[in-house]
């Protein structure tokens, strides 16, 4: 079982605290963000992979602390696919951040293969990732950072541009995975089944607990 935890982390961009005093420690396989814009969930949500850094505190994963650590353990999913996917044919894509690691290539296309199936994307590995569909693109996008074996997955938003049809293919794929995962999202629909939501408002951890505590809490909060 990993870790993740925070010890008096805050952030702080010129004058404005954007997040202040956060300890916590998640060792859950699903855990939620949830709060009103510019509450200042991406940042939280960064700081798990070390895009972000603290301006004060620690972030420890399995008791190590460190950004590089944190990028290594840690994959991110972000809002928009367009924002991650680099390369201009699916199999490349995916591929990249494997030789940035300069695995040789036969470990590559085993990774590769395995995650393929795994999505069930394989008809997808020779196409221009400008020509998929938004929903294809989120899915190309979680293969680039699951072919990286993270021990935790970070999501943005990651269902916001999709339709019916594909949020529950990736909610259902997201439900499949091995990883813990924390996801940011205003779609409260989906977190039903997750393990604990922390609900971030003005840069604070107001809120920590199951989801049917914590989101009727929210909702009553935010017609105030
Ligand atoms: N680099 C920066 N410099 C100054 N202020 C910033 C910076 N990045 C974020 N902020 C501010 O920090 C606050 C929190 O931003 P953040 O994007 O983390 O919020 P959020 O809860 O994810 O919002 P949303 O739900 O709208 O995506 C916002 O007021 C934002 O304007």
């Amino acid at each position: 079982m990993s870790s993740l935890t925070f010890h008096d982390v805050s952030v702080v961009k010129g004058e404005a605290a954007i997040l202040s005093g956060i300890s916590i420690a998640l060792s859950e396989r699903r855990v939620a963000i949830i709060g009103r814009n510019g509450s200042g969930k991406s940042t939280f949500a960064r700081l798990f992979n070390g895009i972000e850094t603290p301006s004060r505190g620690e972030i420890h994963i399995d008791g190590v602390a460190g950004s590089r650590t944190l990028r290594r353990n840690v994959g991110f999913v972000f809002q928009n696919p367009d924002n991650q996917i680099v390369y201009p044919i699916v199999g490349e894509d995916i591929e990249f951040g494997l030789k940035n690691l300069k695995l040789p290539p036969a470990e590559r296309e085993k990774r590769i293969v395995a995650i393929l199936d795994q999505l069930s994307l394989h008809h997808l590995r020779d196409q221009m990732t400008h020509k998929l569909s938004g929903g294809e693109k989120q899915l190309i996008a979680l293969a680039g950072v699951l072919v990286m074996q993270p021990k935790w997955i970070v999501m943005d938003e990651p269902t916001t541009l999709l339709d019916h049809w594909n949020k529950n293919r990736f909610m259902r794929i997201l439900n499949s995975l091995r990883q813990n995962v924390i996801m940011v999202s205003h779609d409260h629909d989906l977190l039903s089944g997750f393990d604990r939501v922390l609900h971030i408002d003005n840069g604070k951890l107001v809120d920590d607990g199951v989801p049917a505590t914590v989101i009727p809490s929210y909702l009553k909060r935010s017609k105030c």
